[in-house]
């Protein structure tokens, strides 16, 4: 464990990240880490390809469990809790820090089954009734309401890419998470639908902590308050956001958005 493992978290952390470090098999990915994730704010993750930035946002919610040969060190915390102790349940740590995936992967069920499925496993609710109320709000709030309401018994699959990806932002709003992780989530999608998932986004903010990992400089300047810059492995810079796009402090982080590399 590192000097600063004992930092108080200020009011509005929500999770923090200390000294991780995480390796697969032999080699090493990501190099002594640490960050402080708002509750209030978009946090967007950038930097060339290989850079760990997936790698990082995957031990938010213990991704890096299902990879066999990955090995993290360091301590992350979700309100304070480090999320790696041994009593912590990883289903339930996984719906209170939700993950949306780079390709939109709805389950084969209808749509209103994708929304319910979790509330179910979580036992969030029993009734018809209760679930027709999670339903509807998780769609609303997905912004994808109007555009199903009449068809909630078809099939998630058989939606556009950007309807199923907003799907899968309802289907984890659903359980009710604290913080929403997500890695390129409009990386396959159009400019319209991306467009539409970042207006989603900016419209989340606030009620959830939300971290997004994105190869597109232009839209974490659009849709984050504080971004990180990561580098063969490392957090270079960490700050405002308008700060790392208009007057970054380190050299490496003025060329990468100044387009010298990546
Ligand atoms: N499952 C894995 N097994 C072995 N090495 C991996 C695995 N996943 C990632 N890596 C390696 O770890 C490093 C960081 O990868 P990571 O996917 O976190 O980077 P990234 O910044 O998200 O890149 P990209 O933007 O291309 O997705 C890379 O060198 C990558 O090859």
């Amino acid at each position: 464990m590192g000097h600063n493992v004992n930092v108080p978290p200020t009011l509005t952390t929500k999770m923090t990240a200390r000294n991780v470090s995480v390796f697969y098999g032999p080699k090493q990915a990501l190099k002594n880490v640490s960050i402080d994730v708002s509750r209030e704010n978009v946090t967007a993750f950038i930097g060339p390809s290989g850079c760990g930035k997936s790698t990082f946002l995957r031990c938010f919610n213990r991704m890096n469990d299902t990879v066999a040969s990955a090995r993290v060190e360091g301590e992350i915390a979700l309100d304070g809790h480090d999320i790696y102790a041994a009593d912590m349940d990883v289903v339930q740590l996984r719906a209170r820090v939700g993950m949306v995936f780079q390709k939109p992967n709805p389950f084969p069920k209808s749509i209103y089954e994708n929304i319910a499925y979790g509330p179910r496993i979580h036992g969030l609710a029993r009734s018809k009734a209760d679930f027709d109320v999670i339903v509807e709000s998780a769609l609303k709030r997905a912004g994808l309401w109007d555009e199903v309401k009449d068809r909630l018994g078809e099939s998630g699959t058989a939606m556009s890419g950007g309807q199923q990806q907003r799907l899968c932002i309802a289907r984890a709003i659903a359980v009710d998470p604290e913080v929403i992780l997500m890695d390129e989530p409009c990386s396959a999608l159009d400019p319209i639908a991306t467009a539409k998932i970042e207006e989603l986004i900016d419209d989340l903010r606030g009620r959830y902590a939300i971290v997004i990992v994105t190869h597109n400089m232009q839209q974490a300047a659009r849709v984050s308050q504080k971004t990180a810059f990561f580098h063969l492995g490392t957090m270079v810079e960490y700050g405002d956001t308008s700060t790392i796009f208009t007057n970054p402090v380190e050299a490496r982080t003025k060329d990468y958005i100044t387009g010298r590399y990546g």
